[in-house]
């Protein structure tokens, strides 16, 4: 109804919109609104059907954003996935679940963002988590973990698929990795990514039913009377009060199904958590933002924030795929994480950093300037002298929604791209999609890291296992012949690749003078109480899945909050 009245708005009942709504409502005396665009989902089994990744893709429940053409990748556009749902794409993605290194959660502090390294992060991505130790079964199909890394009494089951591969393939698929110097790890969760493991994924391995955001910290809970959610219901913008000095969100504006307006007001803080490709949009539409976007559509600037749907990072995805004379029924989720020389790339060159940052500046039309990202940039490049910037995740046909069958499949990306682009509004109207951007392959070295990834998987498939296991399907040989050129392979790379769907950085987390949208506290620049907390804050890529980490930001926020509150 209008007029409503709760302490906080979250926007977006997303990954973390879900998490931060929990944690703020055990507080008895303050109230939560969530207002989420999707329905419930709950019983939905392109969600609850574990074998059946991307069978909710292009459903009505994945908002289906397209990106722009692009200029570095043969002018294509490429399809960008988002889930729109109670549940936000926790109750789309593929359930992996890797947190990423060590020294990529400390790079955050050392930009400039106090109380954000892996030491003050790892205790809350071990607070969502109900790691579920896997079977005798599970161990015989070859996973492997250590307890000092994982949680045991968080909202959210992670385990290991119930129906796991057995047979000899983690053996052949181990040995092989062992043959080009990839050792196995324990786990992948302890902040060093490096080598071969079988994933842990966000599923219940009881009841063999995905694990989301909604399933974990909502249903349980729906019975708090502190807690509501409006479904079906978009946000538009946020609500000034007229105010000098810092801006104050006095509520939000939303629209129903059925079109009817209405705000609802908050008393203490306004949250953004509508992920990485519509949080910005809210903030433009709110008149937060770079003036020279704004401007052209009659907004005025309550606040200059230039960095605003800026940063945007995602990884490019290529895929290739084996046929096998053995039949395989179980799944695998084989994941390896490998660094530059594992598969013989060059470290970035220092001399090349410069030019880079001019470039992406350039590409971006200086919002963020090129002194900032060169910055950046030499803090990532110290980075990828230790992180992993490779990951290959092998499948069989099972865990993708086909029937047993000798189908195997290698998707391989570049984890950390140099390459950064944009999200902006272009219209007035909520409902139309804003202008997605990611730039794939701006930066010439992540389409060689790319390319030289591609290579290094075919070397994979090259060795005596593997090789008498199966035969390359697509591209095939034909198509990309063992000896293609470089430029046969870089023109393979930029026409076959997908999204990776690991969109991020778009608010990003950084001080101000670097482009920076929010603080340490994630509150936005300028404004006294509007935050935002999704994967739009992370500013640098990560050599992991995002949800491990998007939970954990949702978790340490929800302290940060509470920790006001009692003030
Ligand atoms: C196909 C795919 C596969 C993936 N696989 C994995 C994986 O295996 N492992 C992993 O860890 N990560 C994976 N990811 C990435 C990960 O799932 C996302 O990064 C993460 O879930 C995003 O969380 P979030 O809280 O930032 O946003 P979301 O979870 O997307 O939440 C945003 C919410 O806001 C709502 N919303 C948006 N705009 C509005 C509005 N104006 N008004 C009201 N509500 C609004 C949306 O409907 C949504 O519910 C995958 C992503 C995709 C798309």
């Amino acid at each position: 109804t209008p007029n409503d009245n709760f302490d906080f708005i979250i926007i977006g009942g997303g990954t973390a919109g879900l998490t931060l709504a929990n944690r703020l409502t055990e507080l008895p005396h303050i109230t939560v609104a969530v207002i989420e665009a999707g329905d419930k989902v709950l019983n939905n089994s392109n969600v609850t059907d574990t074998d059946k990744f991307t069978a909710a893709l292009g459903t009505p429940i994945d908002w289906q954003y397209e990106s722009t053409n692009q200029t570095y990748a043969a002018g294509q556009t490429i399809s960008c996935s988002a889930g729109k749902a109670l549940g936000g794409t926790s109750t789309i993605n593929g359930m992996t679940w890797v947190r990423g290194e060590k020294s990529q959660i400390d790079s955050w502090e050392t930009i400039g963002n106090e109380g954000w390294s892996w030491d003050e992060l790892f205790p809350y991505y071990k607070k969502s988590e109900n790691f579920i130790v896997p079977s005798p079964a599970q161990v015989a199909a070859g996973v492997s973990y250590d307890d000092a890394d994982h949680g045991e009494s968080g909202p959210l089951k992670v385990g290991y698929h119930p129906e796991l591969q057995n047979g000899s393939l983690h053996g052949l698929v181990e040995a092989a990795w062992k043959s080009l110097g990839i050792p196995s790890t324990i786990d992948a969760n302890g902040g060093d990514v490096r080598g071969f493991t079988v994933e842990q994924q966000t599923l219940d391995p009881d009841a063999n039913i995905r694990e989301d955001a909604a399933r974990a910290f909502y249903y349980p809970f729906q019975n708090r009377t502190n807690l509501h959610i409006y479904l079906n219901t978009t946000a538009i913008k946020v609500i000034w009060t007229s105010d000098g000095g810092d801006a104050v969100a006095d509520g939000v504006e939303v629209t129903s199904s059925n079109g009817t307006v209405s705000t609802i007001n908050a008393r203490r803080e306004v949250i953004l958590s509508a992920g990485s490709l519509r949080s910005p949009a809210i903030l433009e539409l709110s008149g937060v933002g770079n003036p020279s976007i704004l401007d052209k559509l009659g907004i005025s600037s309550k606040i200059v924030l230039p960095g605003v749907g800026e940063n945007l990072i995602d990884q490019p995805n290529n895929a290739i795929v084996y046929n096998s004379s053995t039949t395989f029924n179980g799944t695998t989720g084989y994941l390896t994480y490998a660094t530059a020389t594992d598969f013989h790339m060059n470290q970035p060159n220092d001399d090349d950093i410069p030019i880079w940052a001019e470039q992406v500046a350039a590409a971006n039309n200086h919002a963020v300037n090129a002194s900032s990202l060169k910055y950046l940039f030499k803090v990532q490049s110290e980075l990828l002298k230790s992180v992993a910037n490779a990951e290959v995740f092998l499948s069989t046909g099972k865990g993708i929604g086909l029937p047993p069958s000798g189908f195997l499949a290698t998707a391989f990306w570049l984890l950390m791209p140099f390459s950064r682009g944009s999200v902006h509004i272009s219209s007035l109207d909520p409902l139309v999609y804003p202008i997605i951007n990611p730039n794939y392959f701006l930066v010439d070295y992540d389409l060689k890291t790319q390319v030289a990834i591609t290579k290094w998987v075919r070397e994979f498939w090259m060795t005596a296992p593997m090789s008498i296991l199966a035969s390359e399907i697509s591209p095939g040989y034909t198509t990309l012949p063992a000896n293609a050129t470089e430029a046969q392979y870089t023109e393979w790379v930029k026409t076959s690749f997908s999204s990776n769907s690991h969109s991020l950085g778009t608010a990003a987390m950084m001080p101000r003078k670097l482009g920076g949208v929010v603080d340490n506290t994630l509150k936005v620049y300028g404004t006294a109480n509007l935050r935002v907390v999704d994967a739009s804050i992370i500013p640098f890529q990560i050599s992991g899945h995002l949800t491990a980490t998007i939970y954990a930001i949702a978790e340490k926020a929800a302290d940060l909050i509470k920790a006001e509150i009692k003030q």
